[in-house]
């Protein structure tokens, strides 16, 4: 696993400092001040298009800012684990090819994998509970099984930053359970976690959270008291429990 590592103060891992970003002609994230903590597990909340998916591109470094400064407080390359249903049917990928993905980055200009990258592919798919599925086509697995796949190609990466995007969402409750493990393990190791979910329960678990409102940050902190009855009924318009 990834080494623990320092953030800026010894606490933090990202520092976003005025960020704004978006896509041609349409900005979408304005005047996020934010900091993320290290080895810890920070969500991303808000409603629908409220940019929790930009935001995670700013952060895997795939979205260019437009102003502002995103400052990380330790080297190697994000693992950024995508929306399921981002990743094309048609991909004649088996599970096997899909989560050795994650290892191309420290391979050579061959793509020769060693044994070690073969132990770790192994090891990534074992701890999602998909080596049964190892030699099946991605695109004919259901999305909790596909999902799984991805979430140990990004595991595969030993990034000591993973990032994803709604990875539990549409899970039946033991591939949640087993995707809540994984993440949490990974703190454990001193890996960074953001996520991006709709899944309140799980929010409210998280370290630390950021509210985004229309491409603003509504607040950020533990999710107690970000997540609380009056920020759900202000952002979302709802009454109470979510
Ligand atoms: N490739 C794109 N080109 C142009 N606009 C985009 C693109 N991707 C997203 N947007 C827009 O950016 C805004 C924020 O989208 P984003 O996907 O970041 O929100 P989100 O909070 O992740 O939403 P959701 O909860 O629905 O996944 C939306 O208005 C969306 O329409």
């Amino acid at each position: 696993m990834a080494p623990k590592e320092p953030g800026g103060d010894g606490t933090w891992r990202i520092g976003l400092d005025g960020v704004a970003a978006g896509y041609p002609g349409h900005p979408v994230l304005s005047g996020l001040t934010a900091r993320l903590p290290a080895a810890a597990n920070t969500v991303l909340v808000g409603p629908n298009g409220s940019g929790k998916s930009t935001l995670l591109a700013v952060l895997a470094g795939v979205r260019p800012v437009t102003s502002g400064t995103v400052t990380h407080h330790a080297g190697g390359r994000p693992a950024f684990v995508a929306q399921r249903a981002a990743v094309p049917d048609a991909l004649p990928l088996t599970v096997r090819d899909t989560v050795a993905m994650g290892r191309w980055d420290r391979l050579g200009p061959w793509r020769r994998m060693s044994a070690r990258d073969r132990s770790v592919v192994d090891a990534c798919m074992a701890r999602l509970g998909i080596t049964g599925l190892a030699d099946r086509r991605l695109g004919d697995l259901s999305g909790g099984q596909r999902q799984r796949a991805l979430v140990a190609q990004g595991l595969a990466q030993e990034s000591g930053l993973l990032l994803l995007d709604e990875p539990t969402t549409g899970l039946d409750a033991a591939a949640r359970r087993i995707i809540t493990e994984v993440l949490a393990d990974a703190v454990a190791d001193g890996v960074t976690v953001v996520q991006a979910t709709h899944d309140m329960t799980a929010a409210r678990r998280a370290d630390h959270c950021l509210l985004l409102d229309q491409g603003r940050l509504a607040a950020s902190g533990p999710p107690a008291t970000v997540l609380s009855d009056a920020a759900l009924v202000r952002v979302w318009g709802l009454d109470g429990d979510r």
